[in-house]
């Protein structure tokens, strides 16, 4: 099948790269003409584990193929993508700008009887809004479906080459056959919704997500106060099958592109309809106030911040990937500038991406060893393998205080233990202190 993609952001790019190794012809549209560039050169613009193997095999087979024209990759495609951007609104809508820009940019261009998917996460009702902008630009006939994206960061590759579902939603039965058909290579479950359903499945899924993820590190901060273990309480929880094991893992609360801007969203979308959805409002402050939750434990420990020198493990919004978008780092390296402490953060792919948004707010290691050495504390902000992997003895020997305030629940407690000397926070367990008074 001859598919074109309108934009090649983590989405986009991981679409028309899988599409394009099942075997389908794909022609990857971006405005972006630095990315477009460096994709042809099969360079990828994010990091993404196992994408550029597949970008540069199927670019080398014929199959993949990058343009900034909208004519070239629009006019013979039989079925165009749309995987821009619908970031946030001020007033926590969904931003339609670059969807309604690509819908004319595919209205200039279409060929007769293609389809147009719609795979942006978009509010409910936005398919409709824009098969009428279409219809205002083009007197030729096309179809419209729905076929919302549930890939995650640091694993799209195989969230897409091994999706849990494929939704599509469409009043167009020949449509959502075609569609159906350009998946089929995959293998996986196909679930046929009309327009509204499988647009408001995309934001259900992600808020109660969210939600589940907001549960449990309140239930993490209970524990702290009881003295239970959230490791053990999550695991317990999950072995039931009707709670599930995934997304119980507390922290330092969630980021990212998504899961921020789609509940806020579909905050807005049931506000604009007179639904008071209060539990998602409850979501939003709980991880606003997760986000705080390294430098308030920080606080009442260190007492003063001021000058003393913090370690930051970790700046993209999860493992994986070099993703800076919403990510907790961002208000924790805010919160300890504020309070004059000297932030001295590492990460092992996200650093050029931080710059953009914390500049000089902070430091920026080229090692842990380096972040670490003569540090007051240690923040664990995000579960990269390398800091997994790290061990506690040798980090503790560089610090000036063997401090360390995990936020996402890295190391055994044997590990903890084997340490001579340590003070170890984690989220929802008791500390440990080794070889000290405190
Ligand atoms: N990032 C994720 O993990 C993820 C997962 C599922 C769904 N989504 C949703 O998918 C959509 C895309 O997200 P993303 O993270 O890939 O975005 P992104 O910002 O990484 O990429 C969007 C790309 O679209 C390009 N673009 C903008 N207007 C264009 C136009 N008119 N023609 C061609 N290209 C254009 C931009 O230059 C950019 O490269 C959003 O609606 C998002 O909510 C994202
Ligand atoms: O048990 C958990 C799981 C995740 N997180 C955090 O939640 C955020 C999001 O993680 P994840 O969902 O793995 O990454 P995303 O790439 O943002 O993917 C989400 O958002 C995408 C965009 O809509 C959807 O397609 C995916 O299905 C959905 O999982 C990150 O900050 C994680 O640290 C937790 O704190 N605890």
């Amino acid at each position: 099948m001859k598919i074109a993609v309108l934009g090649t952001g983590y989405v986009g790019l991981s679409t028309g790269v899988c599409l394009s190794e099942v075997g389908h012809h794909v022609i990857c549209i971006d405005i972006d003409d630095q990315k477009i560039n460096r994709l042809r050169q099969g360079i990828s613009p994010i990091y993404e584990p196992g994408l550029e193997d597949l970008l540069t095999k199927n670019t080398a087979a014929g199959n993949l193929q990058f343009t900034t024209s909208h004519q070239e990759g629009i006019e013979n495609a039989e079925v165009i993508i749309i995987a821009v951007g619908t970031p946030q609104r001020n007033d926590g809508a969904a931003d339609l700008s670059y969807l309604l820009q690509a819908a004319k940019d595919v209205s200039a261009h279409l060929k007769p009887d293609s389809i147009v998917v719609i795979k942006s996460t978009v509010p409910v009702g936005t398919n409709d809004y824009v098969k009428s902008i279409i219809t205002n630009h083009t007197k030729k006939p096309f179809k419209m479906v729905s076929n919302p994206e549930f890939l995650r960061q640091g694993s799209a590759i195989k969230d897409t080459m091994k999706a849990d579902r494929i939704i599509i939603g469409s009043e167009d039965k020949e449509a959502a056959l075609k569609i159906q058909e350009m998946y089929r290579p995959l293998n996986v479950p196909i679930l046929m919704t009309n327009v509204r359903s499988a647009e408001m499945i995309k934001y259900a899924s992600n808020a109660f997500l969210a939600t589940k993820i907001s549960f449990i590190n309140e239930i993490a901060n209970l524990c702290e106060a009881v003295g239970a273990n959230i490791i053990d309480v999550a695991n317990g929880m999950g072995k039931d099958k009707r709670i599930g094991e995934a997304f119980l893992q507390a922290g330092i609360g969630y980021g990212g592109s998504c899961f921020p801007k789609d509940v806020k969203a579909l905050l807005h979308t049931a506000g604009l309809h007179g639904v008071d959805f209060s539990l998602l409002r409850e979501t939003i402050a709980i991880n606003d106030e997760q986000q705080k939750l390294l430098f308030t434990k920080a606080c009442s420990r260190l007492k003063q911040l001021k000058d003393k020198k913090i370690a930051m493990l970790g700046l993209s919004f999860k493992p994986e990937t070099d993703d800076m978008r919403e990510a907790p780092s961002i208000k924790i390296a805010h919160l300890l500038h504020e309070a004059e402490a000297k932030v001295v953060a590492y990460d092992p792919v996200a650093k050029d991406n931080a710059k953009k948004i914390l500049g000089d707010t902070i430091e920026y290691a080229s090692s842990v060893d380096q972040a670490i050495e003569n540090a007051d504390a240690v923040f664990i902000v995000t579960e990269w393998n390398e800091f997994k992997q790290l061990d506690l003895t040798e980090v503790t020997k560089h610090m000036k205080q063997p401090i360390i305030f995990d936020g996402r629940n890295c190391f055994e407690e044997n590990k903890i233990r084997a340490c001579s000397k340590i003070e170890y926070y984690p989220v929802g367990k008791p500390a440990i202190v080794v070889g000290l008074d405190t």
